[in-house]
């Protein structure tokens, strides 16, 4: 049996493994710029976060339905249960697919009909969390919150995502301040590619509970300090950094310097269709190429559940912290 553990940064379009986007293809008559699902893989080479990002959203040409949304959903718990993940804070990217015509509702509604049965199912419990597009405007990721009200009872809270340098989390402060009358909680990438002060940002005008990503903390060491101090939990996607090059190999990856430093890690696999693995392949990297050892992974796998928003359900957190203590190795 894995390590039980939350995977806290994961986008679910980034679940979209090559055979099924065939899959999906062929279903809603959808043709591909690939000859199958083999040439797709060559493709799943990134210079950089613009460069996955590009076929990230080209892919989604193919998601059109609310069933594909559900077998997308269902696909990713599946392939989660089997790596140990028990609990999964999902990210969706709703202004991806209205700008291609589909309905924010065919969205929710996909996703839910997996989300809303998978501790039945899959043995997994759900968040959903809505990202906002950081490079496109203010504008729409404010009319995105609020075509997103009908939905409320089915959506957590709210994140930022996509094209991180030039979009500082500055640009969406109204944004946040909505949601965070709406009650809705609140995470942001930041300090992925773009500079420390970012992540500043996010805490200090967005009032982010959780940093996804933060890697770039490192360069700053009062930032460090404050994030030690106020543990503030960092969503970090080893496998991701090296896909897209934000570091140069596994065994350069900071995570050892971070736990060492009192930082709350966590570790996730962000877009796992196309970084090479998902979050136990994520936890397996970490362990056989960093060297971390069994109370380090202890570690990982309790913060991911302190960290998750499981507060509407102290009962559910504290099954899964005892799952963590008395795991054997
Ligand atoms: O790793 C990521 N970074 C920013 N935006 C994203 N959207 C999907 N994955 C990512
Ligand atoms: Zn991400």
């Amino acid at each position: 049996m894995p390590l039980p553990k939350a995977e806290l940064h994961l986008h679910i379009e980034g679940t979209l493994e090559p055979e099924l986007a065939f899959e999906l293809a062929a279903r809603n008559g959808v043709r591909l710029p690939y000859a199958d699902a083999g040439e797709l893989s060559k493709a799943y080479e990134f210079e950089d976060l613009q460069s996955f990002l590009n076929l990230y959203y080209e892919l989604m040409a193919v998601l059109r339905t609310e069933q594909d949304f559900t077998d997308l959903a269902n696909a990713y718990l599946a392939r989660a249960a089997a790596q140990g993940v028990r609990h999964a804070e999902i990210f969706f990217d709703p202004q991806a697919h209205t700008k291609r015509g589909v309905a924010l509702g065919t969205v929710v509604e996909g996703l839910w009909r997996a989300l809303g049965s998978s501790e039945a199912n899959h043995g997994v419990s759900t968040r959903l969390i809505m990202c906002f597009l950081r490079d496109d405007s203010a504008e729409s990721a404010m009319e995105t919150l609020r075509a997103a009200e009908p939905y409320l009872d089915r959506i957590t809270g709210v994140g930022l995502d996509s094209a991180e340098v030039g979009h500082p989390p500055v640009k969406f402060r109204e944004v946040y301040e909505a949601a965070a009358r709406l009650g809705l909680r609140r995470v942001a990438h930041a300090g992925e590619e773009g500079p420390p002060a970012y992540i500043t940002e996010a805490l200090d005008v967005l009032g982010v509970e959780r940093v996804d990503h933060g890697l770039r903390c490192m360069e700053d060491p009062a930032l460090v300090e404050r994030l030690v101090r106020e543990r503030v939990p960092l969503t970090l996607c080893p496998l991701s950094n090296v896909r897209l090059r934000t570091v140069d190999t596994l065994a350069d990856h900071p995570l050892p310097a971070m736990l060492d430093a009192g930082l709350m890690c966590t570790v996730n696999s962000d877009d796992p269709a196309y970084f090479g693995g998902y979050a136990g392949d994520n936890f397996d990297a970490v362990r056989s190429t960093l060297g971390l050892d069994r109370e380090r992974l202890r570690e990982l796998a309790r913060n991911s559940f302190l960290a998750s928003f499981l507060e509407d359900d102290e009962e559910l957190r504290a099954r899964y912290l005892a799952e963590v203590e008395t795991y054997v190795f």
